[in-house]
């Protein structure tokens, strides 16, 4: 195979003379007339090259083609430091070769596109994309049209576009729809199209496979469709830890080469039902409330976040609860190690091969069938009880602008476990010392009030008569909420006998959670600390106060690679060249 693609010879760009090789794995050219020592090699991965198209071709800030027949156009992945983030931003590179015939630059096109149909198996071909016209700031569709629809147009993928006209739509596209001849569904929007993508995709897969989603004991099955996220949203959460930056045009060159990155998820659930999936955040007390507050701040965008956090930490609030959590394997990894989880990363390599023992490469992962969780045994579960500032469940880092390392920074995209960090009641000044450590690279589990665990499940409960306290203070409060809770019933409610008979539960409980949810909301209002808090589940509230949570591993795949280590990268040099294809020119 190396050998057939293997293609050598002098082209020009512009008026200087360079040497061309293609091996099977990589793209290189030397200037030919200089000494040994000034010469310079820029090698470009073939799994990087993003199209290769004849003629003089230019495709940003507009199409133009001059179509010459002994001229080429390579267009491939360009790297550059980011100023503000850790990863790496990625561009459109672009080189034009001149041949000295038609027919060596016919037999350079054609050998290009032979090597990356061979080295680049996951690229898409056909992508279901949906858009949120109004996630963040408002530009999701100006976002998709002018800077990646043009790159998908020159990578020859196509593409099918929805607009979206409600929330939930596009789950429900997923679970209800014809997704044959789909490669991967791409969201433009933040965490919450992401999170609606999440729950299409999950809940399609289960239906397809007659697996009972509600129930937390049952392995579900990991979802054949890639996830790309073009980040057009207000925190972006998720595109942030698993990139490393928030750049549409790095996003869209992730999946338009087909990088694939496995992913946690958590399940969870309250009594015998299934409530949400969460990848980021299941947080109870000071990202509950501030979650609860910016509600009433839409309007404000993504600033209502830094409001919200203001005012819930002035209103200096504690919650009283029982934490139990199943402790992941200490020898595998720990959420103090100082390390971080860097494409390529080895705690999740070998997580792969734990969870997934039969399957040699990624590639046939979907046909196994697997059982994760009996390959572990359970271990003790560990009970604590108290008063928290905050408890909060995170299967990765989840960093983004507020927090560049995340809120466990050496959390792990997809090593089959989350991280558990208990902030005890403490003085408002302490609380205030931790969240600002999220900000700088200070350590925010280095103080005496806070506890992180690496965990596979969760379970928080209230102490005898909290709920029944919180009951009461409706009565008082005498505060309405609206009716959203139907919005879960739907989540559960789609197929089978089973989920039913979970609708009906839910139903019920809904209307008795109706009473813990409320004061919590008007409480910011009403200036009456109340007994319970609300969860946070990647940016949406839940409506339950008393949860199990169950990490999955690697449930799904994105269109990403994990965060690129800028110096890393420059170290390259001395790569196999297997290995090369991960590190690669940047200027
Ligand atoms: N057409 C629509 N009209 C109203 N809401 C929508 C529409 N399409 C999607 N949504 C909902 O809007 C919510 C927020 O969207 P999104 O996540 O894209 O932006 P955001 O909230 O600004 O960003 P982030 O989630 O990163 O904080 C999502 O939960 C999604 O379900
Ligand atoms: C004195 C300085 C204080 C600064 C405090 C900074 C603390 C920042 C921690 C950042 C944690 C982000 C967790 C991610 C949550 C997302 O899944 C979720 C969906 O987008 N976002 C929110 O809930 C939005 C809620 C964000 C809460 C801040
Ligand atoms: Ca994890």
């Amino acid at each position: 195979m190396e050998t057939d693609l293997r293609l050598e010879s002098s082209l020009w760009i512009g008026n200087k003379r360079y040497r061309a090789v293609l091996t099977g794995w990589h793209l290189k050219w030397t200037e030919a007339d200089k000494k040994n020592g000034d010469k310079k090699t820029v090698s470009v991965p073939v799994a990087e090259v993003v199209g290769v198209e004849n003629g003089r071709v230019e495709i940003l800030p507009q199409k133009s083609v001059e179509d010459t027949d002994k001229d080429f156009t390579v267009f491939y992945v360009k790297r550059s430091r980011s100023r503000s983030t850790y990863g790496l931003l990625w561009s459109l590179g672009r080189t034009q070769f001149s041949c000295p015939s038609r027919v060596l630059r016919d037999q350079w096109t054609n050998h290009l596109r032979t090597a990356l149909k061979t080295h680049s198996p996951l690229r898409p071909h056909r992508l279901l994309v949906f858009i949120n016209p109004f996630g963040g700031k408002k530009k999701g569709r100006e976002i998709y049209h002018s800077l990646v629809a043009p790159l998908f147009e020159l990578a020859g993928i196509s593409s099918h576009v929805i607009v979206t006209e409600r929330a939930n739509q596009a789950r429900d596209h997923l679970l209800k729809k014809d997704l044959t001849g789909f490669d991967g569904v791409v969201c433009v929007g933040g965490d919450g199209m992401f999170s609606e993508i999440l729950h299409g995709l999950i809940g399609r897969t289960q239906q397809e496979a007659g697996l009972c989603e509600t129930d937390p004991a049952v392995t579900l099955q990991p979802c054949p469709l890639h996830i790309g996220i073009i980040p057009a949203g207000s925190t972006d959460c998720v595109c942030y830890a698993t990139v490393g930056v928030i750049d549409p045009v790095t996003s869209a060159l992730h999946i338009i080469i087909g990088d694939s990155q496995p992913l946690d998820v958590c399940s969870v659930h309250h009594a015998s039902t299934l409530v949400r999936y969460s990848v980021s955040l299941v947080g109870y007390g000071f990202y509950g409330d501030v979650l609860a507050e910016s509600e009433k701040h839409r309007w404000m965008g993504p600033l209502r976040y830094d409001y919200s956090g203001t005012v819930v930490y002035l209103s200096n609030r504690s919650y009283a609860g029982i934490v139990q959590y199943l402790p992941a394997d200490p020898l595998l990894s720990s959420p103090r190690d100082k390390t971080r989880c860097l494409s390529g990363c080895n705690v999740c390599s070998r997580s792969t091969e734990r969870l997934f023992p039969h399957t040699s490469d990624s590639g046939s992962l979907y046909s196994s069938h697997f059982s994760q969780y009996s390959n572990d045994s359970e271990g003790e579960w560990v009970s604590v009880e108290g008063r928290f500032r905050c408890v909060s469940l995170t299967c990765m880092s989840s960093s983004c602008a507020r927090s560049p390392l995340g809120l466990s920074p050496s959390a792990h995209l997809a090593d089959g476990t989350g991280d558990l960090i208990l902030v005890w009641d403490t003085h408002p000044l302490s609380f205030l010392k931790f969240l600002y450590r999220h900000t700088s690279t200070q350590d925010q589990f280095d103080l005496p009030f806070v506890e992180v665990h690496r965990v596979k499940a969760v379970r928080f409960s209230l102490p005898d008569g909290r709920e029944e306290e919180a009951h009461e203070e409706i009565g008082e409060l005498n505060c309405a909420r609206g009716g959203e809770e139907r919005e879960y019933v739907d989540t559960v409610s789609r197929n089978g006998s089973q989920q039913q008979l979970a609708q009906r539960v839910v139903e019920r409980e809904t209307k008795n959670e109706h009473k813990t949810v409320a004061p919590i909301l008007c409480g910011l209002c009403c200036k009456k600390t109340p007994a319970v808090s609300v969860w946070n589940c990647d940016g949406e509230i839940l409506p339950f106060t008393e949860i199990f949570c169950r990490i999955h591993g690697q449930l799904v795949r994105l269109y990403a690679r994990g965060i690129e280590d800028g110096a890393a990268m420059q170290n390259c040099s001395q790569e196999s060249d297997k290995n090369k294809s991960r590190c690669i020119t940047y200027k």
